[in-house]
């Protein structure tokens, strides 16, 4: 499947919810829904944690937790916001996790200084989920995000990126600093081009394309010459 940039995927969100007036909470849940099932493929037994940020990537997070409950897992969540700071979809998925009973632990700032309680925190887990951040994320990581990483990264769990992982430039495959190193990457739409891009591989282990529900025919127009998203040729 041909590899897009973030911007690429970011259209195809925008025109299925424009053009096909597709809510773009269906669109999450279908790709919540679909990592979660191959999540379970991959650690049918895993405790999960997953991290969530404050973006629709978090709101990803928040409907894998749901589902990977329904798949019988125990789930527990570690939001970097409380949820009543959330907005759209994420804010929707959050407030259905929260009254469907998983835990939200909202992790303060200042665990920044404490890593050890944070690695405690991951090490409980044997497989940590990361939903930070995905295309939206504009490096380098700020706060929170650069000690959630790191500790994710120390820890002997199986770690699983949602679109992208955390710290990776999903257009260049740079990493400025820190970044999750992923065992399995669930990649909404389609592979990102940076994943293609220098040691990448060692941040984006194996990628599993996720599809959100969006018709052929928008799919189809991507590889079109002439094709209306205006993307580049090539
Ligand atoms: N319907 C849809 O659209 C679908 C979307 N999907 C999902 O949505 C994802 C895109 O979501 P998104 O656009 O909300 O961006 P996202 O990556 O969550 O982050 C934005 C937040 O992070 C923050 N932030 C940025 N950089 C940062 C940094 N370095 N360090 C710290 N914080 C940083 C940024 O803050 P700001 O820069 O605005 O201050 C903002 O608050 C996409 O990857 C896919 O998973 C799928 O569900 C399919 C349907
Ligand atoms: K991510």
């Amino acid at each position: 499947m041909q590899a897009l940039t973030c911007e690429q995927v970011r259209r195809v969100d925008e025109i299925a919810i424009r053009d096909y007036q597709m809510p773009g909470i269906v669109l999450m849940e279908n790709a919540g829904r679909g990592a979660a099932e191959i999540i379970h493929s991959l650690c049918p037994d895993a405790t999960a944690l997953v991290l969530c940020g404050r973006g629709n990537n978090g709101g990803d997070g928040y409907v894998i937790a749901r589902h990977l409950q329904i798949l019988g897992h125990e789930v527990s969540i570690l939001a970097v916001c409380a949820v009543d700071e959330l907005s759209g979809d994420a804010k929707v998925n959050a407030v259905i996790a929260d009254a469907a009973g998983i835990e939200i632990e909202v992790i303060e700032e200042k665990a920044n200084q404490e890593g050890t309680s944070l690695a405690m925190k991951l090490g409980k887990t044997n497989c940590i989920i990361d939903g930070l951040l995905g295309t939206g994320a504009k490096p380098p990581l700020r706060g929170i995000y650069a000690a959630l990483v790191s500790a994710a990264n120390e820890s002997d769990a199986m770690r699983i990126a949602l679109d992208i992982p955390t710290g990776l430039d999903g257009d260049t495959g740079e990493v400025i600093g820190e970044a999750f190193r992923a065992d399995h990457t669930m990649t909404f739409v389609a592979p990102k081009v940076g994943f293609q891009q220098k040691n990448a591989d060692e941040f984006v282990g194996v990628v599993h394309v996720v599809g959100i529900g969006v018709p052929t025919k928008l799919i189809r127009e991507l590889d079109l010459p002439n094709n209306e998203l205006g993307l580049p040729k090539n």
